[in-house]
């Protein structure tokens, strides 16, 4: 018999109402312990709970959701009670003096959820990323996976594969005879070969993927002194990063998390680039660049107008920022892209809003489907591989649908589901009736 788990399930305490969730085959006699008599199914009900010697834990709203219709697929019970720690407390004790009862692991309820298939993978990484979201954008993304759009399109992509690889089977096991003509396997490949198309589409958003669920990042680079914290306190709107007149002051990364039309946009602020002697310094250095060759957006500051080369690799956008423009001096603003104050701000308001739409242009619509995960991104690139090798003419018929079916199989390890019986049906439900 499975172990009946139970936790708080709502937030940091105290709060108004704690809410204490529990899954197993037990739940239904611990309510019983806790409260007397079950309440009907699913109706919010108001009880005193009782500990085992009759004395009041606390009064509150019990939910009796009788498997398999619950969140976990188990018999499941709420209890909604004040939120205290001492309240919560009490009770947790209590329950897991029943036998049978124990606290819940981190994403217990969630993972029983997936093995009784109420969630898939996909789904249950949706959930955990909804809780974590902290914008717009970030909620619309992990919503729409949560609902099964990606799984759909993962499981259309894979019923493809199953279809392939049947008729190709089909091919091998009746190649003499003439009811399954060539053009067929013509066609099979075709598909492949157009899935394969999709797939590659899907992959190249995983840009867009990221930038959704975790957040657009920007790295703040430049020479000692350039104003990078200044400009990084003022962004953030609070004293993030310590400021001094002094060169090298900064050394660790210091982020800040804004929240920019609904996308998540961390800004890192880095210590000042230079030859030094110092260790400390020279591994702020060593890491500002790390951070800079990884950044979605680098802003190259600069107080003097002079902007050498960083020597980032390719790929990476750099906007030139000239800073400290209150200052009267005499050379122009070079090539400087964005030229600004923190002191006055002036110039300030130009790049914020710049980099507003250089999000929203590189994350695109939040409601078309993107992977955001490198699991899912990982085992996406893997299964284009076996779909490249099955198209290799070069191979047998056998190993090529080999590689269909590995190809089908990767592709079910994303969501989960990769099970043989299915295979079965997508094979014989293609048999002429009597073989
Ligand atoms: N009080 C409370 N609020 C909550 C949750 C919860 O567990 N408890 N949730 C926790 O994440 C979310 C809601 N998700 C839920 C998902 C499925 C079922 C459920 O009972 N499913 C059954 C019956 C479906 C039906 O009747 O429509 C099922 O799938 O069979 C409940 C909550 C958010 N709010
Ligand atoms: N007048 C003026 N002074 C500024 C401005 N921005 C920064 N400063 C000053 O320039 C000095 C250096 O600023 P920081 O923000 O610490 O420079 P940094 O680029 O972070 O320097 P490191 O951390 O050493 O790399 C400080 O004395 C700031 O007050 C500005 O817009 N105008
Ligand atoms: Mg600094």
């Amino acid at each position: 018999m499975a172990d009946t788990i139970i936790a708080l399930s709502s937030g940091a305490m105290p709060s108004g109402v704690a809410v204490v969730r529990v899954s197993g085959p037990r739940s239904g006699a611990l309510t019983e312990a806790l409260i007397g008599a079950l309440p009907d199914p699913r109706h919010a009900t108001l009880r005193v709970l009782r500990d085992s010697a009759g004395a009041e834990i606390d009064r509150g709203l019990v939910l009796w959701f009788p498997g398999p219709a619950s969140f976990t697929g188990e018999d499941c019970a709420e209890f909604h009670v004040h939120g205290g720690r001492a309240v919560v407390d009490r009770l947790l004790a209590v329950a897991v003096e029943h036998e049978g009862v124990r606290l819940a692991e981190p994403g217990e309820f969630s993972r029983r959820a997936f093995v009784n298939g109420k969630l898939d993978l996909v789904e249950a990484e949706a959930l955990s990323d909804l809780i974590l979201a902290e914008t717009e954008a970030q909620r619309r993304f992990a919503v729409e996976q949560a609902t099964g759009a990606q799984s759909q399109l993962y499981a259309n992509w894979r019923e493809r594969l199953l279809t392939a690889r049947a008729m190709i089977e089909a091919e091998i096991d009746f190649s003499d005879e003439e009811d399954v003509p060539g053009s067929v396997s013509d066609e099979v490949w075709a598909d492949v070969s157009s899935l394969v198309a999709e797939i590659d589409q899907h992959i190249a958003s995983s840009d867009r993927g990221r930038i959704l669920r975790s957040g657009f990042d920007v790295a703040l680079v430049g020479a000692p002194n350039a104003g990078k914290s200044t400009l990084l306190n003022v962004l953030a709107g609070s004293e993030r990063a310590i400021v001094s007149a002094e060169p090298g002051t900064t050394r660790d990364i210091v982020e800040a998390r804004l929240d920019l039309d609904g996308y998540l946009v961390t800004i890192a602020d880095t210590a000042g680039l230079r030859e030094t002697d110092g260790l400390v310094e020279a591994e702020g250095v060593r890491r500002a660049r790390l951070r800079a060759g990884q950044a979605d957006l680098v802003l190259h500051v600069s107080e003097t107008g002079a902007f050498n080369d960083l020597s980032l690799g390719d790929g990476r956008t750099i906007w030139r920022v000239r800073t400290k423009t209150d200052l009267v001096r005499g050379d122009a603003d070079g090539d400087a892209d964005f030229a600004l104050s923190s002191v006055s701000g002036s110039g300030v308001d130009d790049l914020v809003g710049a980099i507003r739409s250089e999000v929203g242009r590189r994350a695109g619509q939040t409601d078309t489907l993107a992977p955001g995960r490198a699991r899912h991104i990982e085992l996406l690139r893997t299964g284009r591989t076996y779909l490249i090798d099955s198209l290799s003419e070069r191979l047998p018929l056998e190993l090529r649908a080999e590689a269909l079916r590995l190809a089908a199989d990767t592709l079910g390890r994303i969501t989960g589901r990769i099970d043989v019986e299915e295979m079965l049906g997508a094979v014989f439900s293609r048999f002429c009736v009597g073989k």
